[in-house]
């Protein structure tokens, strides 16, 4: 495992600083970013508007930090989930879901999580290491369809906004002029609600997406612990603070339990919840994991469900169902790749 420290992943700011050690001016922290977010380099060899001496002066400390995925699993409806390695003997996963009109990744921010949600696989690992900002955008950058990408979702392992900080660097890389430039609306963060919610609602301007999965503060709690810490309508309240009637959104995520939360008294009580958030409502399959009783909802009553919602005026879609046959839940392949390197 090299000890070199990894350009991929910095701020101007701190390329700016890496600029500064090396003897070089200012503008070549510049130079340094259009390497590593415009051309996408490979190696710092090929920076060669640096000077020689100075690339191999870098080269003895630094290094992109660019690392292909270990392993990949492709669907038949052209869905690629890929394994990043993560620091020894760990993995993440990021998921590259192209569709006609657009190609978008499925990006995680930790190893594990902290958050223990009963129906997660990820929870399930139990929490390992906030993945570093080199370690996010890697799985953007190495991806090998990087060229084709229109979205990046941050619904991969983990809780994003448990990892702010480096969750900020990359979502200023990604829409800063001197980085990817990308609009801040090609990107949504998904979270349970963790403590970096106002900081993120405060300082950024991509989408958010709310796992919510229930109208009962009770029910939800049984299904996700962080509700004692961080109660949904606490959420909510925080949320109606902010505009979300022009380009940014904000949506919910409900998976459907068969039985649990499908009833029509749960759509009628989740239309009243969110009447006054502009807001969309994404019901989700439940996929499967081993040792927990859970069933998705029939998909009947899932339409039931919607257009409960749609009748009261919360937009309400069935989120369509991507590599089902690869999918089965986020942390499968890394959990069966950690097992297989540890014995
Ligand atoms: C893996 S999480 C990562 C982002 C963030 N931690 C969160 O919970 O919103 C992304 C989404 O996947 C959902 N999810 C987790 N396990 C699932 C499963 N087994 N089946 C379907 N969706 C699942 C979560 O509820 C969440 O809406
Ligand atoms: S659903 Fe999200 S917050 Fe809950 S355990 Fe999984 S990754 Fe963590």
């Amino acid at each position: 495992m090299s000890e070199k420290k990894r350009l991929l992943g910095m701020t101007l700011n701190e390329l700016k600083a890496v600029a500064a050690e090396a003897g070089l001016p200012g503008f070549a922290a510049k130079q340094m970013a259009d390497w590593l977010y415009k051309k996408r380099v490979s190696s710092i060899d090929e920076m060669t508007n640096i000077s020689l001496a100075k690339r191999n002066w870098l080269s003895d400390s630094y290094e992109i930090g660019k690392v292909p995925p270990v392993d990949f699993q492709k669907s038949v409806d052209g869905t690629i989930k890929y394994l990043y390695p993560a620091g020894p003997g760990n993995f993440v996963e990021s998921v590259y879901i192209p569709t006609s009109d657009r190609a978008t990744l499925c990006v995680s921010s930790q190893v594990g999580c902290k958050m223990n949600c009963l129906f997660c696989m990820t929870g399930k690992q139990g929490f390992t290491k906030n993945l570093s900002a080199n370690e996010i955008l890697n799985q953007i950058q190495a991806l090998p369809e990087n060229d084709e990408l229109t979205n990046l979702v941050f619904m991969g392992m983990g809780e994003p906004l448990d990892n702010t900080d480096e969750l900020f660097k990359v979502l200023e890389i990604l829409t800063a002029p001197y980085g990817y430039a990308w609009s801040p609306k090609r990107i949504t963060v998904s979270t349970i609600g963790a403590k970096g919610l106002k900081r993120f609602l405060d300082e950024s301007d991509c989408h958010l997406a709310v796992s919510l999965h229930s109208p009962y503060p009770a029910e939800r709690l049984s299904l996700m612990s962080v509700e004692k810490a961080f109660p949904m309508h606490g959420v909510l309240d925080l949320i109606r603070q902010y505009d979300f009637t022009h380009q940014r959104r904000v949506s919910f995520e409900y998976i459907v339990f068969k039985g649990l939360n499908d009833s029509v008294q749960h759509a009628k009580a989740l239309a009243g919840l969110l009447k006054d958030i502009p807001c969309r409502v994404n019901l989700i399959r439940f996929h499967a994991i081993p040792n927990v009783p859970l069933q998705t909802s029939d998909l009947s009553k899932m339409e039931a469900f919607r257009d409960i919602l749609n009748d009261r005026g919360v937009t309400c879609t069935i989120r369509a169902s991507r590599g089902e046959d690869i999918f089965a839940a986020c942390g499968m392949l890394s959990t069966a790749k950690k097992e297989k390197e540890n014995k």
